[in-house]
């Protein structure tokens, strides 16, 4: 018999606190919509009457099978709560639960709210009682309650008997400046059911301040807390919430705490936890997480020789859980990390057989420890290594060759006298007998000058002949710059990602110490990796 805990998810609030984080009121819908997928209890949309946003979001919150829930703070002093405009706002969201959030903390109540104590614990439960009164669900979130209870444990556990006493469903144990260590965590959480409040109505709120958020919040949990606040990925306030993503893969999968604890997640909604991740990253217009638990993209990827080498004879020996299990994948990249064994799997993945013992291997090999040394990274750019791999077993057609390239970046001043830069570039091809020169301006869909690496692409995949319909579907989709060594031997890596119609995205790397040369490589490594990929052949 194991423990139901309760998820509560706070990416829509707590999350939209994070630097940065701007969710348009789609946006938070559409997130809204993953959470109830996945199978959250409690979804908090936000404030309602704080923001715009979060009002539009609340007008047209879809529905969910979770609970929705609006947050808000306790009535202020010196109004009841039926009179205080902010908790009417909140209230009239409509949602079928509210939360709100109270002091607990003596210093907090002196110095933030400026009233006495027993005036702040009146406000709680004027607050819950009035939340209840009108037919909703009450949760309390009792602020920097792990300090709080450090400095006076007899008022802040009074708080929370104020907000039980005038109905609170849930109270939930906030480690607001995310100070605390587990270990505290779990102690206090045991002294507050000790002192009478049962585990059934206590939950655990952490942020990552320590960056043991994960873990205070299991140590609550451990403890008898039987609901859980998080956000996806862990946005939040500063370093973020304690991730939910991690939590619920953690009790799900940890064979310790999945013979204790069950959350509302089926192994099929588990196995689109990455999935769901990624596409947060995507609104949030940011890459994937590379070393987050269980969903970045690094969770599976096996760098090292060593691991390589046991992962192909059996992937237990260095994976804690299979990545299906949470909808992710094992990669073996190649770097100066890597032996034969990572060689071999990422040359089959290529649709390359090699035979162990290839004398080819170890040129392969040395040679991209070779250019590692000079500054290319091939464990984030798989089609260069591809090709560097072809070029060494003799599989790598030349379609094209570049005979030359010329770029010019010119700043002026326009009919308007406005400060405007144009960029341009000449690339002259080569596909057999057929020599093509292409001249191309450098622009986006207003018009604005996009910079020489864009001149550049656009002229490449102009005229490109025979070939022309297999690179039209092709985009740039991310450009990273990395200055590797210094001083003399300084150069610069350009990374690029690129994608096409089909949904392929693969990456490639060039290097120089001129920045746009090492663009230009990359380039065309990419247009070459996609006629190889498309099975064309050369002119
Ligand atoms: C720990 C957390 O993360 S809680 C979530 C915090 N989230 C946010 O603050 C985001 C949304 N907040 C907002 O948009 C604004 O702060 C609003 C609309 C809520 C209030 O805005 P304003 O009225 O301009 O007040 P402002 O933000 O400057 O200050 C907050 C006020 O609330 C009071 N307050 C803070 N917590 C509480 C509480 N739990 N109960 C009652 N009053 C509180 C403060 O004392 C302060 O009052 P004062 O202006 O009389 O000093
Ligand atoms: C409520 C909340 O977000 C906190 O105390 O951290």
């Amino acid at each position: 018999m194991t423990t139901r805990i309760t998820l509560y998810d706070t990416t829509l609030r707590d999350g939209q606190q994070t630097q940065g984080v701007q969710f348009s009121a789609s946006e938070k819908i559409e997130i809204a919509q993953m959470l109830d997928a996945l199978g959250l209890d409690y979804i908090e949309g936000g404030w309602p009457g704080a923001n715009p946003t979060d009002s539009e979001f609340f007008a047209a919150a879809p529905q969910t099978r979770a609970t929705m829930t609006a947050f808000g703070m306790t009535k202020r002093s010196g109004r009841s709560a039926g009179n205080d405009d902010v908790l009417a706002a909140v209230l009239n969201a409509g949602t079928r639960a509210v939360c709100l959030v109270g002091k607990t903390h003596p210093f907090q109540v002196r110095e933030a709210l400026g009233v006495s104590l027993d005036e702040n614990r009146e406000n709680i439960a004027a607050s819950i009682a009035h939340v209840v009164a009108s037919g909703r669900e009450a949760l309390f979130d009792a602020e920097h309650f792990f300090d709080g209870y450090r400095a006076d444990p007899h008022y802040a556990l009074s708080c929370l008997t104020a907000a039980l006493d005038a109905g609170a469903r849930w109270v939930v144990l906030c480690d607001t400046n995310g100070g605390t260590l587990p270990s505290e965590i779990g102690r206090v959480t045991a002294a507050v059911i000790g002192a009478g409040v049962p585990g059934e109505r206590l939950g655990i709120h952490c942020h990552d301040d320590t960056g043991t958020a994960v873990a205070g919040s299991i140590a609550a949990i451990e403890a008898g807390a039987c609901q859980v606040q998080g956000t996806l990925g862990g946005l939040g306030e500063r370093c973020g919430n304690a991730s939910l993503t991690t939590i619920i893969a953690n009790i799900a999968l940890k064979e310790d705490l999945a013979e204790r604890f069950s959350t509302g997640i089926e192994p099929d909604a588990l196995a689109r936890l990455t999935q769901i991740s990624h596409r947060l990253d995507e609104i949030l217009n940011r890459a994937p997480a590379r070393s987050a638990p269980y969903v970045g993209t690094s969770a599976f990827a096996h760098k090292a020789g060593l691991h390589a080498s046991a992962i192909m004879k059996n992937p237990t020996t260095y994976e804690h859980v299979d990545p299906e299990r949470v909808g992710n994948e094992r990669i073996i990249p190649m770097s100066n990390q890597a032996g034969q064994s990572n060689l071999r799997a990422r040359l089959a993945e290529a649709g390359l057989t090699v035979a162990a013992g290839d004398p080819a291997l170890a040129r392969i090999l040395d040679l991209v420890k070779l250019r590692e040394d000079q500054g290319y990274a091939y464990d984030g750019a798989q089609a260069s290594f591809e090709l560097l791999a072809r070029g060494e077993l003799g599989q790598l057609p030349r379609h094209f060759e570049v005979e030359r390239y010329r770029v010019t970046v010119e700043r002026r001043r326009n009919a308007k006298g406005e400060r405007i830069s144009v960029s341009e570039a000449v690339v002259v091809v080569v596909m057999g007998q057929q020599r093509t020169l292409s001249v191309s301006e450098s622009y986006d869909e207003t018009g604005a000058d996009r910079g020489p690496v864009n001149a550049l692409w656009r002229a490449l995949g102009k005229d490109l002949g025979p070939y022309q319909t297999t690179i039209d579907d092709m985009s740039l989709v991310d450009f990273r710059v990395r200055i590797t060594g210094s001083g003399v031997d300084a150069a610069t890596r350009v990374t690029i990602d690129s994608a096409d119609g089909n949904g392929n995205r693969w990456s490639t790397v060039g290097v120089s110490p001129n920045i746009v040369d090492a663009s230009f490589e990359a380039l065309v490594e990419a247009i070459r990796w996609k006629l190889i990929r498309d099975g064309v052949a050369p002119a």
